[in-house]
């Protein structure tokens, strides 16, 4: 079996009508420990860093996408390449995005249909026709791990019946993502749309359910909407989601957002904050984020966070990655973005033992006290 989601145990401390869970999801490219965070690469690198140094944050799973890959190089050239696991020599499990989601977001013009979605390269101004099926094509050729279904993502906040169109859609684009022959190797994962509505959310993830998905994601969230909204949206599709099946709750977040979210029973995350946050001087910590630009930080030895075993925390001082920052040397937003992976990482590490003891609530609240979060 290429793919098999082990629920390893469930811990209902939290009480909020659904456990948080600990598993295994078993891939050709090996184990992902969950719940789990998996960094964004989205040009087929985790910016600034090795490949070496992805595996030492802790991570298992990369992800890369679609709309960047399939533009350039093109998803021939990665093929010809060998895939993205040969071109980039990630040898773990990589999931790749749908395209979609990127086409939406990216302002720009696009259009709409039941076919596809058209849109003009960023690059090049070359009309590309989107299809389920040639996003499918793509993913295949970049031999990811895990395929997203093209979906139809609407932007916050949007009227009921534009959310609930674009809902339907999502689920007749599913279907065809579903009937692509792809290659048994590759698992495809369905992404549960529905904006703000909980009705809309239900019936989505039931007719998602329905069909035979290796993994469901929970899409349409982390667009900028309050972070109860997601909660509570995120509360209300897991349980209709199958337990056996590895749950993406897709584009989150920050570190409390991970852990509200396992707390409502997804399993993998992924965000470009660790990395775009760290670019910019910006460090996750035990103590609280901190801005290494701040001339608070200008002669201090001590080191970013004295409890990471980063090499950002272990071998520099904040003083020497402020200097780093306000020099413009390429290696202040390499070593922060190594450290917030590692943290990110080291967050997740702990929510995994939490729910294997039974204290996942505990753990949270531990954190949340940490993090000075009421
Ligand atoms: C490389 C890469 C980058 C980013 C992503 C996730 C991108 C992403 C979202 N990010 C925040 N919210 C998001 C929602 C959706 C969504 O509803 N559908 C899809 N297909 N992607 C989303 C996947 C891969
Ligand atoms: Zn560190």
């Amino acid at each position: 079996m290429a793919f098999r989601f082990e629920l390893q145990c469930t811990d209902t401390s939290t009480a909020l009508g659904t456990p948080a869970r600990r598993g295994v999801f078993h891939t050709p490219h090996g184990p992902v420990q969950t719940p789990g965070f998996m960094p964004v690469g989205t040009q087929g690198t985790v910016k600034g860093l090795t490949i070496d140094q992805v595996a030492g944050t802790g991570a298992h799973m990369i992800l890369g996408n679609t709309y960047h890959l399939g533009l350039r190089p093109g998803h021939e050239v990665v093929k010809t390449l060998g895939g993205l696991h040969a071109m980039s020599g990630w040898e773990g499990p990589i999931l790749t995005d749908s395209g979609g989601f990127q086409v939406f977001s990216l302002d720009g013009i696009n259009k709409i249909s039941e076919h596809s979605v058209i849109f003009r390269s960023h690059i090049d101004g070359a009309l590309i026709d989107l299809t389920p099926e040639y996003s499918m094509q793509i993913q295949e050729s970049l031999g990811s791990d895990v395929a997203m279904v093209l979906d139809h993502v609407v932007a916050l906040p949007a009227e009921k019946d534009a959310v609930q169109d674009a809902m339907e859609r999502s689920i007749r684009w599913a279907k065809r993502c579903l009937e692509y022959a792809g290659r048994a190797d590759q698992a495809k994962f369905a992404i549960v749309q529905g904006g703000l509505d909980v009705e809309l959310r239900v019936q989505c993830a039931r007719e998602m359910a329905a069909m035979n998905f290796e993994g469901y994601a929970v899409g349409g969230l982390s667009v900028g909407e309050p972070p109860p909204e997601m909660y509570r949206i995120t509360q209300a599709t897991t349980p209709e989601l199958p337990q056996q099946k590895p749950r993406y709750l897709m584009g989150v977040g920050r570190p409390i957002d991970l852990l509200e979210s396992v707390a409502r029973g997804i399993d993998l995350f992924d965000c470009v904050m660790p990395t775009r946050n760290g670019r910019n001087g910006y460090a996750f910590t035990d103590a609280g984020p901190i801005k290494i630009r701040n001339a608070k930080h200008k002669t201090d030895t001590s080191p970013l966070d004295p409890n990471c075993d980063c090499l950002a925390c272990t071998r520099h001082s904040r003083g020497y990655l402020r200097h780093l920052f306000i020099v413009g040397e390429m290696l202040g937003p390499s070593l922060l973005s190594l450290h917030n992976l590692t943290y990110y990482q080291k967050v997740m590490q702990g929510a995994r033992e939490a729910i294997e003891q039974g204290c996942f609530a505990q753990y949270m609240a531990t954190k949340k006290q940490q993090w000075g979060i009421e």
